[in-house]
């Protein structure tokens, strides 16, 4: 029997396992994709918010502006990208800078620090690009920019590494209550575990209803992004957001930890959990809603589009607790934005619960905080680039022309012990297939490297998610 089982490997359940990692359990992380953080994890904004925007005395704010000041030590910690890059609220008008003071005064509130107004002067002297339509803006030094996927996965890494277990292609279909615990049955296998964590995302509410009556409902609320070339990173300096909308904070314009431009979301409530699909109108409201920040965005270097699905509570707050009368079975539910930045302070929070619950946690003695650090080649200097390659003579061979990523880099990023197994793992892990031409020259090389180190045919690679083949039989 586990001590504890996780459903859901998206950041909240990586952060959970990682935290709980540091006692001595028998852990389980269980996902129904074949990679982690295949949900909500892999398409947002990227954004460590500073934490003004939730209202005060809610898990939300609490957790963000906590989780906001641990961020940018784990990812110094598991050697994964993070920016403290600043945020700005931009007002287009006296009506608007109302809104900007009532967001100063939340965020004073929330005990967020240095937030400060700026007046049109000093907001042009940060952004340059900025809409001549301006007047002014909170500055928020603290907000940042991330990299979800990878610290999920560094995240996975590090808690495998201290004996977590992770299983992939487990869908959670039904569960039991036992005298002591839980069963749960997948469509693979039946699991008994005495304590259970639901971070299901989108599916929070269905895992909660298996075992307690409804509590709440979760609706996907679907959120469409433009990624725009490295050429366009340099557009603004830091995070700039409208004044927020109804159920949005607005469309963002923002460069990313690798340099690209990133302009995006609407926010459209659907009713189906899978659907994130891109849409020409949608896409069409983010284009033209981005202008309004500023008319330099050089949409003529979009290099991709996708959509994110946001878990959006009726509650309207995160969902985090042991449900009542249901012993040992512990809700982190409704976690949209934001669900990342608070991610960290949640991990902690649910781990010190279940502690308090049992009673009789023991720490891990040989807990590691660190994770086996990866090569980025192309960060390296030419004396060790040299060294690496009469090493390793994969390093010399570039896989990825525009993001100049090595065979070395690719194997590596297959063989860790939470590996990629399909060509997006391998793009979210070390980015062959980011670049300008989106993995037209490379994902054909990807998909060889995989098939030969996992010792499958080239037509069994996925593209992605389950039911996602590229190639499906050989023509010659
Ligand atoms: C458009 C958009 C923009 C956002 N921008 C930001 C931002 O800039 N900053 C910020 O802080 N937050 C942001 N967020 C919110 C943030 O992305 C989420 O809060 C966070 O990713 C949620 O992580 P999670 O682990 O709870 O969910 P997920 O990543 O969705 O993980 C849940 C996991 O559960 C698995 N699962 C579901 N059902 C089952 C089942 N039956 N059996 C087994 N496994 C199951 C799924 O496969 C999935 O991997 C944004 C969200 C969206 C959609
Ligand atoms: O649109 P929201 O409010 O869900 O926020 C999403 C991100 O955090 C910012 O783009
Ligand atoms: S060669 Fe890899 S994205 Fe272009």
């Amino acid at each position: 029997m586990y001590d504890v089982t996780i459903i859901g490997a998206g950041i909240v359940g990586t952060f959970i396992a990682r935290e709980l990692s540091k006692y001595q359990l028998n852990i389980l992380l269980l996902d129904k994709e074949n990679d982690v953080a295949n949900g909500t994890t892999k398409a947002n904004s990227a954004i460590c918010h500073a934490g003004y925007d939730a209202e005060p005395n809610t898990l939300k704010a609490r957790f963000n502006v906590e989780g906001n000041k641990m961020m940018e030590d784990i990812c110094r910690e598991l050697d994964v990208p993070f920016k403290r890059i600043g945020s700005l609220v931009v007002a287009f008008s006296q009506e608007e800078m109302v809104t900007i003071e009532e967001l100063y005064q939340r965020g004073i509130a929330n005990n967020v620090p240095n937030l400060k107004i700026l007046n049109k002067k000093e907001l042009v002297e940060k952004e340059p690009n900025i809409s001549p339509n301006a007047v002014g803006a909170l500055y928020a030094p603290t907000a940042g920019i991330m990299g979800p996927f990878e610290l999920a996965f560094a995240l996975a890494e590090n808690a495998v590494d201290n004996g977590v277990e992770l299983l992939l292609n487990n869908e959670v279909k039904k569960i039991d209550k036992l005298e002591e615990g839980y069963r749960i049955y997948t469509n693979n296998k039946e699991i008994d575990t005495k304590y259970v964590v639901n971070c299901a995302g989108v599916y929070a509410d269905e895992i909660h209803n298996m075992v307690a009556e409804p509590q709440f409902k979760i609706v996907p609320r679907r959120g469409q992004y433009f990624l725009l070339d490295r050429i366009a990173g340099s557009t603004v300096n830091s995070v700039i957001f409208q004044c927020p909308v109804k159920n949005s904070k607005g469309v963002v314009v923002l460069p990313t930890v690798h340099g690209n431009l990133l302009v995006g979301p609407d926010a459209q409530d659907l009713d189906d959990k899978e659907d994130r699909d891109t849409t020409d109108d949608r896409l069409e409201y983010v284009r033209k809603s981005a202008y309004k920040t500023s008319e330099k965005i050089p949409f003529n270097t979009v290099i991709t589009s996708f959509a994110g699905l946001r878990a959006s509570p009726d509650t309207k707050d995160f969902i985090i607790g042991e449900i009542k009368g249901t012993k040992g079975f512990i809700d982190v539910a409704g976690i949209e934005s934001p669900g990342l930045s608070a991610s960290p302070a949640i991990g902690k929070y649910v781990a010190q619960l279940l502690k308090n619950i049992d009673g009789s946690f023991k720490e891990n003695p040989e807990f590691k905080s660190t994770r086996k650090r990866a090569i980025h080649f192309m960060e390296l200097s030419n004396e060790e680039k040299n060294e690496i390659i009469k090493k390793d003579p994969r390093y010399g061979r570039i896989i990825c022309r525009c993001e100049n990523i090595t065979e070395g880099e690719i194997v590596d990023a297959i063989h860790r012990n939470v590996g990629g197994t399909t060509v997006d793992g391998i793009k979210r892990r070390v980015r062959p297939g980011m670049g300008r031409c989106q993995g037209g020259f490379c994902q054909p090389r990807v998909i060889e490297i995989l098939a030969r180190e996992l010792g499958k045919d080239f037509t069994e690679i996925p593209k992605d998610g389950l039911n996602s083949n590229i190639a499906i039989r050989e023509t010659k």
